[in-house]
């Protein structure tokens, strides 16, 4: 309901002296959190009102971005709508960061509630004995009642919202321990070390469970300060929305008075040059604060081809660290430990089969195993190395992926910023010879392609002109020669990493 949260926004900056996301709450994600969503709705509301107006009568969920006000009746929404919008969205904002929503909508199972409540009354009143304490059939519950009320809404208020990780649960090793390690340190100083912290790898190596744990462990230690979580891509969305609506100032005010900031998928903003000017001048804002950033990405700053440069050396001026694909060992922990929390009982052979046959990425690793436990559930076997090996046999078919020759050429003119008739042309310099190459490398790689087919895709070009790009790139890796993209030198190990990740993700 974007239009009252957008109503409030105006009155919330305008009265509000003290930010009201300094209230204390950690992150919303258990039954005790969403006691704290009432405590906080308490103070902003007042205990008298909350007394009157909350205790046992709404219920409250966080829906994404939405805290979700659930009341009795059509007539109570409306009224509570225009007495309460502005505590319940600084509430929420508490909560949920300055992307927060809210919402009210009728909650049939409150309906049922009050009507059998009524009847309840109704009863006592008739029940009652005239004899007693008139108080006793008074509206007014008394203090334990009122509780009782308090801790059934809670009850009745399953938090839905997102289920952030932790860093207790990420598994490290070589291809981790440094992004992790920087995550780490950050988190007991923020804004004082590694700022930005730029965390760049594949696909499903873990990126965005670093992010979250960080998030949450910033959360745990320091209550009171305002972290916010995000994609690139809700960045944007919020952003374009502001523009629609010809709210920017709410929408800077929103993200430019945050302790810390944490975006997910940074690649996102590539080629679109408003989201990355915004998010330029929220950088600025907050580096000038002293106010932690952190972002991920599924590459290195400077193969952001697309990103202005303004913002790629704001992006190197902190700390970059790169996960790799996990290593075999990492892969068997991370699987071990998946397998204990599904309780699967499987054997040590089982899981070293799947750790060395779901090399790509963790997800995959996970998908597997999940599909091994699925298994056990139906049959209470435990699961050996040939169930696996059985079980497993479609999973590891779908996980290989259809490369074809146009994906390579679309991938690798992207990442060196050359055109399709530049990587076909006869031209010689380097700067579009280099990337040809490794075209053609990765076609001999990753396709079914033959020589001759290849080389007649880029360009016209014979059979052993492929011959020659293939071996020349097996020179540079052997050499550990590097290449030029965007106006750098890089590791040609590096770069043929990342081509690799991106094709497997395309
Ligand atoms: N080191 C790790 N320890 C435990 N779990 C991990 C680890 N690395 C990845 N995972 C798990 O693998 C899954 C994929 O990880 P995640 O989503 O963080 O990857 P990502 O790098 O952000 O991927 P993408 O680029 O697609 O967004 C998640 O369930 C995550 O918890």
């Amino acid at each position: 309901m974007q239009p009252t949260s957008l109503a409030v926004e105006g009155t919330l900056c305008a009265s509000s002296t003290k930010r009201p996301t300094e209230a204390k709450l950690g992150p919303a994600t258990t039954e005790s959190d969403a006691q704290s969503i009432y405590q906080l709705l308490a103070q902003q509301v007042g205990e008298r009102s909350f007394q009157n107006w909350f205790a046992g009568k709404v219920s409250l969920k966080l829906d994404g971005n939405f805290l979700v006000v659930g009341v009795a009746s059509p007539f109570l929404l409306t009224w509570m709508q225009k007495k309460f919008s502005s505590p319940i969205y600084a509430t929420a904002v508490a909560c949920i960061g300055p992307s927060a929503e809210y919402r009210f909508e009728v909650n049939p199972e409150l309906t049922g509630q009050e009507n059998s409540k009524s009847t309840k009354n109704q009863s006592a009143d008739v029940d009652a004995d005239p004899s007693a304490d008139s108080s006793a059939t008074t509206s007014e519950p008394k203090p334990d009642r009122e509780r009782l009320d308090q801790n059934q809404a809670c009850k009745q208020a399953p938090y839905k919202g997102r289920r952030f990780s932790d860093l207790s649960s990420f598994v490290t090793g070589k291809s981790n321990q440094l992004a992790f390690m920087a995550a780490q340190q950050a988190s007991d100083e923020p804004g004082a070390l590694y700022n930005p912290l730029f965390i760049h790898g594949g696909v499903g190596v873990g990126k965005t469970h670093l992010l979250e744990g960080f998030y949450r462990k910033v959360r745990q230690q320091y209550p009171s300060l305002q972290v916010v979580f995000l994609t690139a891509e809700a960045f944007g969305n919020y952003f374009s929305k502001a523009l629609q609506e010809r709210s920017l100032p709410g929408f800077r005010q929103r993200f430019r008075n945050v302790d810390v900031l944490i975006i997910d998928d940074i690649d996102f903003f590539e080629s679109k040059r408003m989201f990355q000017e915004e998010l330029l001048h929220t950088i600025k804002h907050l580096e000038s604060h002293g106010r932690q950033l952190v972002f991920s990405s599924d590459r290195h700053p400077r193969l952001l081809t697309k990103m202005s440069e303004e913002l790629t050396t704001r992006f190197l001026s902190g700390l970059v660290c790169r996960m790799e694909s996990p290593e075999t060992e990492l892969r068997l922990e991370i699987a071990r430990q998946r397998a204990l929390k599904l309780k699967t009982p499987i054997t040590e052979g089982a899981l070293d089969y799947v750790a060395r046959r779901f090399t790509n990425n963790v997800r995959e690793l996970e998908g597997a195993i999940n599909c091994l436990q699925t298994y056990h559930v139906m049959t209470s076997q435990k699961i050996t190395t040939t169930m696996a090996r059985q079980i497993l046999a479609d999973l590891e078919r779908d996980c290989i992926r259809i490369i074809k020759l146009d994906d390579i050429k679309q991938i690798v003119c992207n990442t060196f910023g050359v055109s399709e008739a530049d990587l076909k042309s006869s031209r010689r310099a380097r700067n579009i010879s280099q990337p040809r190459m490794l075209a053609m490398f990765l076609a001999r790689k990753l396709t079914q392609a033959a020589y001759s087919e290849i080389g007649d895709f880029f360009g016209g070009r014979n059979h052993s002109t492929v011959m020659f790009a293939e071996k020349q790139v097996r020179k540079w890796l052997e050499n550990h020669s590097s290449i030029q993209v965007a106006l750098q030198e890089w590791p040609t190990e590096e770069i043929i990493e990342s081509l690799e990740q991106q094709l497997l993700a395309s």
